[in-house]
């Protein structure tokens, strides 16, 4: 068993919100950084991946546990790690070599050393020439090229970098991961590990030697494996699309336990949250989906699915994860086929739609089934939309709290489940339920 660079045991992030509650945003979760490894972490929006990233540099402290660098507290040691950014975070007022001796100068070292370690480190990088260049005369791969002299200049330990790739175009991104890697595996650059937070799987894949995936609600790791590929890594490859596979397949079954890899990897336990997290997609995006699926004999694999549709992953997974929500989908494998459901829901005519969506929405989502339940029960019939704000909130961020109510009424409204007085924030009975001929829109406003 290898010594960690760093180490972090039980640590755990939330904030204060303005009500008593908290929002906990990393549950507690040990995690080890080794020399000699490319570590990606993957994970939906909103995981904590970045503020993950944060904790295990030292630049943000954990509300509770520990991070250790070298088995002494991060606080009290003495850090080697740089981080590259995606928006390259370079100073638009400094020329390239000033941006690339900044981190130099801030640990005091004296001119003539700081501008020879400068170019020497823009030649590795393949800048040499343009040291005296400002930021904005540079295209986006050159200012990236940019932003990993500064973070090598100082030759930390270990490297981290926040989706260093993904503000870049497919081309330029490809060449600079690839040097990346030959600058590793060559041992050009003296840094022991890099840490790479990253939202594209294929990505993942393609440099990682251990791959950690977090699930939301609060982070947690789903699960931690090793990539036992050797470089360099073929893209076709039976093993490359498979690993690919896997980890679509442990990202669109957020509430599932993580299934066996190809290798074997350390599942954890999976935590089963009260309220599902409802998937951020329109009905009609669904509709979409099921069509284009049915297209494709009522089966394919997600990834082809959000190539086609010329979709980025994280676009066309909400909607797959609401399909899947609602019964009209099963992902197995990373294919998606359509079941008789979701068949007849996309075949159906409008209003044949809006009642199988009902059903479905009634049988699987817990939060609306809550809301109808509320307003039967309210002699009024209707509910104040802050009421399931403060059930959610236990549960949610505010910001999340709020796009679940959102996405609930989309729904709700669509499914004509309810409606929502958008003036004063409640939830009504939808105009179709209301079978009683005196209780008219008067009585419902005069709640
Ligand atoms: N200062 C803060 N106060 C309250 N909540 C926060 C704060 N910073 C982050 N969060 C919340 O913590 C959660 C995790 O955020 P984080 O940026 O770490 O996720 P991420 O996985 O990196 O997301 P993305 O892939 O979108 O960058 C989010 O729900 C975010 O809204």
């Amino acid at each position: 068993m290898q010594t960690a660079i760093i180490r972090a045991e039980r640590v755990e992030k939330y904030y204060a919100q303005p009500s008593e509650n908290r929002i906990q945003v990393i549950s507690p979760t040990d995690l080890s950084v080794v020399p000699g490894e490319i570590v990606a972490l993957l994970g939906p929006s909103g995981s904590g991946k970045s503020t993950l990233l944060r904790m295990l540099t030292g630049l943000s402290t954990p509300s509770a546990g520990q991070v250790y660098w070298h088995e002494k507290p991060i606080a009290t040691a003495d850090v080697n790690v740089s981080i590259v950014f995606q928006s390259f975070a370079l100073f638009p007022w400094l020329t390239v070599l000033e941006n690339v001796e900044a981190p130099l100068k801030a640990r005091g070292v004296e001119a003539s050393e700081r501008r020879k370690q400068g170019l020497r480190m823009l030649d590795t990088v393949g800048l040499d020439g343009f040291q005296g260049a400002y930021p904005k005369e540079l295209s986006g791969g050159m200012r990236q090229r940019v932003g990993f002299a500064r973070a090598l200049v100082v030759e930390p330990e270990v490297l981290f970098m926040d989706e260093p790739f993904s503000a870049l175009d497919v081309l330029t991104a490809e060449n600079l991961r690839s040097e990346l890697l030959e600058l590793w595996q060559n041992k050009t650059i003296p840094t022991q590990s890099i840490f790479i937070v990253t939202h594209n799987i294929e990505e993942a894949v393609l440099l990682a030697d251990r791959i950690i995936v977090l699930g939301r609600n609060p982070g947690h790791i789903r699960t931690d494996f090793k990539v036992g590929l050797a470089h360099p890594r073929d893209r076709k490859a039976t093993a490359f699309t498979q690993l690919v596979d896997y980890i679509y397949k442990v990202l669109t079954q957020p509430d599932a336990k993580p299934p066996k890899l190809p290798t074997t990897p350390t599942d954890k336990p999976e935590r089963k949250a009260h309220y599902q997290m409802l998937p951020h997609a329109r009905p009609g995006g669904i509709a979409g989906l099921l069509e284009l699926v049915i297209d494709h004999n009522g089966k394919d694999d997600i990834y082809r699915l959000a190539d086609d549709l010329g979709f980025e992953i994280d676009d066309l997974l909400p909607i797959v994860d609401a399909a899947q929500l609602l019964g009209f989908l099963t992902v197995t494998e990373g294919d998606a086929a359509i079941t008789e459901t979701g068949s007849e829901y996309a075949n159906s005519e409008i209003l044949r739609q809006k009642e199988l969506f009902r059903a479905a929405a009634i049988e699987n989502v817990l939060l609306l089934r809550q809301i109808v339940r509320a307003i039967e029960a309210k002699s009024d019939g209707s509910v104040s939309e802050e009421f399931f704000h403060d059930i959610l909130d236990e549960q949610f961020t505010e910001e999340e709290t709020v796009r679940q109510l959102e996405t609930a009424i989309n729904w709700g409204r669509y499914a004509e489940l309810f409606d929502f007085d958008a003036s004063r924030r409640r939830f009504i009975q939808a105009e179709k339920l209301v079978h009683e001929p005196d209780v008219d829109d008067e009585a419902e406003t005069g709640a």
